[in-house]
C-alpha cells in the first residue's frame, strides 16, 4: 500500500489552472521530490496534500485512504502530516524543547519529555533544549523545525524549500542529514525545491515540474542519465547536444564514434538526431587519437570543467580531475566513456 498517491490531480486559483493531471505515488519510507523553477506549482501541490487547497479534479490518498477529491476533503489536522518550511517557522518565545513538544499536547508529561529528548538526539541537538530559537544558527533552527515536525510521528513529512535560507555548504550537509534521519525513522517525505543538488541528495524519486506538469518521475540517476525529454536533459545537470545520425535500429554515429543501446530508438535509420553528452562522458586520455582544444576551464576544486572544441568546431564539456591541469588553447586527447545513449529528433 502506497503512503501517498496523487491521481490526476488538477489545482488552480479562480478559473486559472496551475497544476494539471498530476499523478505520482510514494511507497512507505520513500522520499520524493518535486523539482522545478519558480511558479511551476510546487508549493500549490504541497498545500493540496496538506489539505489547504481544494482540488479541481483528481484525488489524493494517504496510507490507503482517499483524503481529497473535487467534492470533499479531510481537514488538515486529521491528515497526520508534518511540515517544514523555508523560514523554519519556530515559535520565538518558546524554548527549543517547547517548540518540539508543541504537537504533543495530548501526551503525558513523562512521555512528552522523553519524546522531546529522543528528537533532540535524533537531530544532534542534545544540549539545546533550554535555548531559544534566536540563540541558534539557521542550520540548527531548521533541525529544530524538523524535530518538531517529526515528534508526533507523522505519516508524511512535507518540506517546502527547507534549505534555501542556508549557505551552500550547510545546505549540502543538512540535506544529507535530513535524508538519513527520515530513513532512520522510516518517515515518508516529499520535498519541493528548485535546487537539483538538494533533490539528488535527498530523494529516492524526483519529478521535474514544468508549467504545472510533471515531465518525468524517476530516480535521480535515471533523471540525469536517461532524461525523458529534451527539457529535462538541459534542466538537469550540464551537457551539450551533438549532431548525430541514426545507424541501425538502436545506434547513432557521430563525430566521437558510434553509440548503441539495448532498446530501439524508435526513429528510422539515417534520421538526424541530437545526442546528449554529459561532462562525465568525456574522459581525458593522452593516448587517444581524438584531440580537442581547451577553450575554457572552470576550477571546481576536485575537478576542472573544461569546454573543449572538437575538430568539427562543435563543443563538449569535460569534467577532469584537477591534477590534470591544462591551459586554454592546449590540445588534449579525449575519449568517450558513456553507457546511456540519449538522443532526441533534431530540434
Ligand atoms: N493564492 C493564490 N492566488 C492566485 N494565484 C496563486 C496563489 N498562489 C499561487 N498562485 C500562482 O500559482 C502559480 C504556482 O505557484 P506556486 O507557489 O505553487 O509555485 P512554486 O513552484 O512553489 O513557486 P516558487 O518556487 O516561486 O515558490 C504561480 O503562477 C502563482 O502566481
Amino acid at each position: 500500500m502506497d503512503a501517498l498517491i496523487l491521481d490526476s490531480v488538477v489545482l488552480g486559483y479562480g478559473g486559472k489552472s496551475v497544476v494539471s493531471e498530476l499523478s505520482f505515488a510514494l511507497a512507505p519510507g520513500e522520499i520524493g521530490c518535486l523539482l522545478g523553477g519558480s511558479g511551476c506549482g510546487k508549493t500549490t501541490v504541497l498545500r493540496a496534500i496538506a489539505g489547504f487547497e481544494a482540488l479541481q479534479a483528481g484525488r489524493i490518498a494517504l496510507n490507503g485512504h482517499w483524503v481529497a477529491d473535487a467534492s470533499w476533503q479531510l481537514a488538515p489536522e486529521r491528515r497526520q502530516i508534518g511540515m517544514v518550511f523555508q523560514d523554519y517557522a519556530l515559535f520565538p518565545h518558546m524554548t527549543v524543547a517547547d517548540n518540539i513538544g508543541f504537537g504533543l499536547r495530548e501526551w503525558t508529561h513523562v512521555d512528552k519529555r522523553s519524546r522531546v529528548d529522543e528528537m533532540l538526539a535524533l537531530v544532534g541537538l542534545e544540549d539545546a533544549g533550554k535555548r531559544y530559537p534566536h540563540q541558534l544558527s539557521g542550520g540548527q533552527q531548521q533541525r529544530v523545525a524538523l524535530a518538531r515536525a517529526l515528534a508526533p510521528g507523522p505519516t508524511l513529512l512535507l518540506m517546502d524549500e527547507p534549505f534555501s535560507n542556508l549557505d551552500v555548504e550547510l545546505r549540502e550537509r543538512l540535506s544529507i542529514d535530513v535524508h538519513n534521519i527520515l530513513k532512520e525513522t522510516g518517515t515518508t517525505g516529499l520535498l519541493v525545491t528548485h535546487n537539483q543538488q538538494e533533490a539528488f541528495a535527498m530523494a529516492d524519486r524526483v519529478g521535474v515540474m514544468v508549467d504545472g506538469q510533471l515531465q518525468q518521475w524517476s530516480s535521480p540517476y535515471a533523471l540525469y542519465h536517461e532524461p525523458a525529454t529534451r527539457h529535462i536533459a538541459t534542466f538537469v545537470g550540464d551537457g551539450v547536444f551533438l549532431p548525430a545520425r541514426v545507424s541501425g535500429q538502436n545506434c547513432v554515429s557521430f563525430e566521437l564514434g558510434e553509440l548503441c543501446r539495448i532498446q530501439p530508438l524508435d526513429v528510422p535509420a539515417d534520421t538526424a538526431v541530437d545526442v546528449l553528452i554529459r561532462p562525465d562522458d568525456i574522459q581525458h586520455d593522452d593516448r587517444s587519437p581524438i584531440k580537442a582544444k581547451v577553450l575554457e576551464r572552470v576550477f571546481r576544486g576536485a575537478a576542472f570543467l573544461y569546454t573543449l572544441e572538437l575538430p568539427s568546431g562543435d563543443r563538449v564539456l569535460s569534467l577532469v580531475p584537477s591534477h590534470h591541469n591544462h591551459a586554454v588553447g592546449e590540445m588534449i586527447g579525449i575519449q568517450l566513456e558513456i553507457d546511456h545513449l540519449v538522443a532526441f529528433p533534431k530540434a
